[in-house]
């Protein structure tokens, strides 16, 4: 697995005002659209073109075009929403995959509630989108849950990592790809990011 940390100024800017206390939902939400946006472009970056000739204004021209597999975004319930409007400025015509978890306040265990995944899933690459990756348990199940509908090729795009969830994704699914803002410094006695930026999925809903 290979762990994608961004050192863009934008995105380390971007994530700094959204770990302000005060910060309102409309900030938050704005923000985590645009450091998607970003991250999709980085997750993006080795996709295979191929050459394909187009009819231009002067005549036939050589273009290059996207090949191999197509995407599909799953936005995991709720926070990962949040992050769907900023992937599919940069990838519209990708099939969007509902996955639906909550992670229970006292075991910290991912509870599924939803799932809705695109026809073909097995011949597409698979982007995750989740602000947050805690202790992995969410994650895990996730990709556990596209494997299990034939998904070979899965990328997830995160704001804040927590270092105990990414050395269990590692470790369990090393075929898989990480893209993330920060990597922050541990968790706390209730499963939360520290630093972090507290209740992602509250903070974008503006249900706290
Ligand atoms: O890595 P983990 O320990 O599993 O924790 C991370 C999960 O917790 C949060 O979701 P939450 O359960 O708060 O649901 P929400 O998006 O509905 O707020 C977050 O958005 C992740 O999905
Ligand atoms: O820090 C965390 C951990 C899980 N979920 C969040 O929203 N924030
Ligand atoms: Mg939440």
């Amino acid at each position: 697995m290979a762990v994608f940390v961004a050192d863009h100024p934008l995105i380390k800017h971007k994530l700094g005002l959204m770990r302000k206390h005060d910060i309102s939902t409309k900030n938050f939400r704005e923000l985590a659209s645009e450091v998607a946006r970003l991250l999709t472009y980085e997750a993006t970056k080795d996709l295979e073109t191929e050459k394909k000739t187009a009819q231009g204004w002067a005549g036939p021209v050589e273009v290059d075009v996207i090949k191999g597999k197509k995407i599909t975004v799953v936005p995991i319930l709720r926070a990962g929403l949040g992050m769907q409007d900023g992937v599919l400025d940069l990838i519209p015509g990708a099939k969007v995959s509902v996955v639906g978890f909550y992670r229970n306040e006292e075991t910290l265990q991912p509870v599924e509630y939803y799932v809705k995944l695109a026809k073909n899933i097995s011949k597409r690459m698979a982007l995750i989108l989740d602000p947050m990756l805690a202790t992995g348990g969410t994650l895990d199940a996730t990709i556990r849950c596209l494997k299990n509908a034939g998904c070979t090729s899965i990328r997830g795009l995160f704001l804040v990592a927590a270092p105990e969830g990414l050395k269990r994704i590692t470790e369990a699914h090393p075929d898989v790809d990480i893209y993330v803002a920060a990597v922050d410094e541990r968790l706390n006695e209730n499963g939360y990011i520290l630093p972090g930026l507290g209740d992602a999925g509250d903070k974008i809903f503006g249900t706290k």
